[in-house]
């Protein structure tokens, strides 16, 4: 390419093979949940402890029942009861019950469970000493959950890089642990480099803009999974935005800013990096956001997105949010790629790959179909909060004609979702 621009699956994964996983940490298990275990985490017991029972009803020995039906039922004695915190300590013998409630252990005879809509009380209340009619047949193991159904003792039940759902939550405290180990969100330094540049909260004055990028890329920060710490505003003087660079690059795991990294009279930022460091890459085949610089400041990540505010967010999704994700202990797997039916052309007027701004929907007949945002000026941010995925035009120059079916990522969906 004339411009020397790199291709963007190169430069992720420079830019992936420059950062690691970050220490672990514990965090109580209600705060665990979408995040990956750092590490496996095994049960101390069997899960459950003890065979119990799945319904509420009589604990059984299904070889007394085996002829029992509507004709020649069965009628058996009620020598004592399971219930919460009440154990039955002795066996169950030949013509005998035990009442039972769901999840009580099954006393020791019993290898059946029969509900008790379908038992008949003879005589007594149901609890020792009445009796209880049988018209049905119980096979071994009816309504009975085994011991250890879950997993054994000295088992895994959650292995490393797994994303905890709520549900893994409940399994970890069945087993004993009350502490996840995670690795800890990445402390992510964001800075804005810019003289026209104002905080969101003041009304600009002439030549002046409020600074977006900021927020959009902390709260990005936040949504990939670390904690971001605003450096603030740095004019466009090469001191102001060195200072500033280099604070953040000693005090976090990972640099971001945006601003200053083409080729106007004041980006420094490729400059500075150099000169404070080691530049990887510093133009990608990519629109919006071809003016991208990474490099190494005192061998911490220094990603320099563009000023511009829908390339800054583009370039955070294909380089910066992969990274995060991580050095956060997620698995490497990309936002989910969908086709759909294209309603318009898509005309290239570059040859580098193209990320519209689209919303994709079903039409009447179900058919997936996208449309893209009528501009795509990297100034506009509102075109980014609207869609729901980015269309993708291939490097080169070839767009496309209306009802091609183009592929989408779903910016919508997280990372490894089966579509
Ligand atoms: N001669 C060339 N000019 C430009 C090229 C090029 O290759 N050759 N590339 C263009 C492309 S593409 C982009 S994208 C921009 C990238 O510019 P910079 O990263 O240097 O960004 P700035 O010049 O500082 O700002 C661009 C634009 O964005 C506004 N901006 C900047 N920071 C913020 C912020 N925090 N919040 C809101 N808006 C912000 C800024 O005011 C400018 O309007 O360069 C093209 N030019
Ligand atoms: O690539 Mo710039 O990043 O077009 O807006």
């Amino acid at each position: 390419m004339a411009e020397n621009l790199m291709v963007l699956e190169e430069a992720q994964a420079i830019v992936l093979e420059h950062v690691h996983p970050t220490p672990v940490v514990e965090v109580p298990l209600h705060l665990a949940a979408g995040l990956p275990a750092a590490a496996d985490l095994a049960t101390d017991i069997d899960l459950s402890p003890f065979a119990n029972s799945a319904m509420d009803g009589y604990a059984v020995r299904a070889c007394d029942l085996a002829d029992a039906s509507a004709d020649f039922p069965v009628e058996l004695v009620v020598i004592g009861h399971e219930a919460a915190g009440h154990v039955f300590e002795g066996a169950v013998e030949e013509g005998c019950a035990v009442r039972i409630m769901t999840g009580a252990p099954m006393p020791a005879g019993a290898d059946a469970v029969v509900k008790y809509e379908i038992v008949e009380l003879m005589e007594g209340d149901g609890n020792e000493g009445s009796t209880v009619r049988f018209t049905a047949s119980a096979q071994v193991g009816d309504n009975v959950r085994e011991a250890g159904l879950e997993a054994r003792a000295g088992e895994a039940v959650m292995h490393a890089g797994e994303v905890l759902a709520p549900a893994g939550c409940g399994l970890l405290a069945s087993a004993g642990i009350t502490a996840v180990p995670v690795h800890r969100a990445p402390v992510v330094g964001v800075l804005s480099i810019g003289t026209e540049l104002v905080a969101p909260d003041t009304v600009p004055g002439r030549g002046q803009i409020r600074d977006a990028n900021s927020s959009a890329l902390l709260a990005s920060v936040v949504a990939a999974g670390g904690e971001p710490r605003f450096y603030g505003i740095a004019g466009d003087s090469e001191d102001e935005i060195s200072n500033m660079m280099l604070a953040a690059a000693e005090e976090c795991d990972f640099v971001i800013s945006s601003g200053g990294a083409s080729a106007g009279d004041y980006d420094y930022v490729t400059r500075l990096v150099r000169r404070e460091g080691r530049v990887l890459f510093d133009r990608v085949s990519m629109r919006p956001g071809k003016a991208i610089t990474f490099g190494l400041i005192r061998n911490t990540p220094y990603l320099g997105l563009s000023g511009n505010p829908a390339a800054a967010c583009v370039g955070f999704e294909m380089l910066a949010r992969p990274a995060l994700r991580k050095m956060r202990g997620y698995a490497v797997v990309p936002r989910p790629l969908q086709y759909a039916r294209v309603a318009h052309n898509v005309r290239k007027t570059q040859a580098r790959r193209f990320y519209d701004r689209a919303v994709l929907s079903r039409d009447e007949g179900g058919e997936l179909v996208v449309v893209a945002a009528k501009s795509q000026n990297s100034a506009l941010l509102g075109t980014l909060q609207n869609a729901n995925c980015l269309l993708m035009v291939p490097d080169g120059d070839a767009g496309f004609s209306a009802g091609d079916m183009v592929p989408c990522v779903r910016i919508d969906l997280p990372e490894g979702t089966v579509l």
